[in-house]
């Protein structure tokens, strides 16, 4: 069955000049004639994929290639451009940890929150708050504004809910390396889980060797584009020899 469908997804960012947008800068630039639009940037070009249910698939390449653009496109963090999307089921989006917390509100009021972000009810979620607060060992902060925690504890908690609950998909951006080492331990037991169950997990990450182990396939990604899709090691081994041949 199919989890995840791309048809022609294009995403065009606008460049950091215009991103740090600046009234009385643009104005004098006007008045000295130096006026330009700020570029647009290209960060997904065209992109066809298919992704069935329980796959593992790793995602590779340069810094900048868009390799978390694509995972916020999937998600719906971002809208693409151009092109549309299709997904079945629960999406468990572990992008920028506790991103869409609210600091103002306590660490209870968010695992609700959050939870229906995710697509969960208010009640389901006050059910699963406790082993929520128990996982992420934050059990004696219920009820303190999440701005008064650490960002380590922050993360925990983020990690804590979108694993709590059983997504269908499970997108991954470089967090396993989250918290102090004791933490680490134990996300990575929970992560086994869901690689041993009918989840469709998409991890994005520069290890490798981590990538070749977990992930059955791989999608290397360059400059936006699809360079190959395939097996994991296939996948590692275009694109290290390709990235050498760039630098010779
Ligand atoms: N908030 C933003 N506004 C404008 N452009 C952005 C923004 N975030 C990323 N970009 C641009 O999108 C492109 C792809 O970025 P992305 O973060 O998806 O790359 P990546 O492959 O995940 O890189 P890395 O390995 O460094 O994490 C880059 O050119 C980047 O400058």
């Amino acid at each position: 069955m199919e989890a995840i469908r791309l048809n022609q997804v294009s995403l065009w960012r606008r460049t950091q000049e215009e991103f740090s947008y600046d009234f009385k800068k643009t104005i004098l630039s006007i008045l000295e004639g130096k006026y330009r639009k700020a570029a647009k940037r290209l960060v997904l070009d065209n992109l066809d994929l298919v992704i069935n249910t329980g796959d593992k698939i790793g995602i590779i390449g340069a810094n900048g290639a868009g390799k978390s653009t694509l995972l916020k496109v999937i998600c719906g963090i971002l809208a693409p451009t151009h092109g549309s999307l299709k997904t079945r089921g629960i999406i468990a989006p572990l992008i920028e940890l506790g991103a869409g917390f609210d600091g103002e509100l306590s660490v209870f009021d968010n695992i609700i929150l959050y939870g229906i972000m995710l697509g969960f009810s208010k009640a389901e979620m006050r059910g699963r708050a406790q082993s929520i607060l128990d996982f992420a060992e934050l059990q004696d902060y219920a009820l303190v504004p999440v701005k008064g925690l650490s960002s380590g504890m922050v993360a925990r908690l983020g990690f804590a809910i979108a694993t709590d609950v059983q997504p269908d998909i499970l997108i991954l951006d470089e967090v396993l390396s989250v918290g102090d080492e004791s933490f680490k331990n134990k996300c990575q037991k929970r992560m086994s889980k869901f690689w041993n169950e009918n989840t469709t997990v998409l991890v994005v990450s520069h290890d490798l060797e981590f990538v070749k182990k977990s992930c059955k396939q791989a999608i290397w990604l360059d400059k936006g584009k699809i360079k190959f899709i395939g097996k994991a090691e296939q996948a590692v081994d275009y694109y290290l020899n390709k990235s050498s041949n760039i630098h010779h």
